[in-house]
């Protein structure tokens, strides 16, 4: 997607730790008018497909996922990082290794809202271990839902995560692909 590549080459800071920071745009402050056109373009690439819910994990996922269910008018699910008092014990729950704040967390959705008549899209702001992916996946196969794909706003495909799941079958639409970012000099090469 051309004009989210150009908005990483522009805005986008190479951190150390393979982080790709895009803070500015997509997840602390948000380019909504970026996000609506980011919209469209899942609802392009998963045309013609039966989505009823649309699967994301807490936090920065969330406000994209928001987004795509708008364009395909279903409801959106977060998975919670954090076990709260107004989830009460029926849930689905796996672990997840979280990249940005190096720990693990146990998350959870309510079965409440996802079930065995669902057909699910995941979508995410970032792929890179493909851990929180992994987590999704495993919360959808509990609840015996189908799984539809995943689209993911930036992957490093420089990480193992996207290729693995592409490996496993599953449909993935990534918007950006990173093939390479260099810390010292700022160069992005895009797949
Ligand atoms: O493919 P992975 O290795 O799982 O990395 C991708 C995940 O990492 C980030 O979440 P993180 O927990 O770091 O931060 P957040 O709480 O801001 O979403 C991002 O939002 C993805 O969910
Ligand atoms: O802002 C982010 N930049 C990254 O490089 C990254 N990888 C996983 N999650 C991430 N979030």
């Amino acid at each position: 997607m051309q004009i989210l590549k150009d908005r990483i080459r522009k805005d986008g800071k190479i951190r150390e730790g393979n982080v790709l920071k895009v803070d500015s745009f997509l997840n602390h402050q948000m380019d909504v008018s970026l996000f609506r056109e980011i919209g469209k373009e899942f609802k392009r690439r998963f045309e013609g497909e039966e989505i009823t819910k649309i699967l994301t994990i807490e936090a920065s996922g969330i406000g994209i996922a928001c987004v795509v269910a708008e364009v395909f008018n279903v409801p959106v699910v977060f998975a919670k990082k954090t076990q709260t008092k107004n989830i009460a014990g029926d849930v689905y729950t796996t672990q997840v290794e979280s990249y940005t704040h190096g720990r693990i967390y146990d998350i959870i959705v309510s079965r409440e809202f996802l079930g065995p008549d669902d057909k699910v899209l995941l979508i995410d702001d970032f792929m890179a271990n493909g851990k929180a992916m992994e987590g999704l996946i495993q919360i959808v196969k509990d609840s015996g839902a189908q799984l539809v794909g995943a689209g993911i706003v930036i992957e490093k495909g420089f990480q193992p995560g996207g290729d693995a799941l592409r490996d496993q079958g599953v449909h993935l639409e990534s918007l950006a692909i990173v093939e390479s970012m260099d810390e010292k000099t700022g160069e992005i090469v895009f797949r």
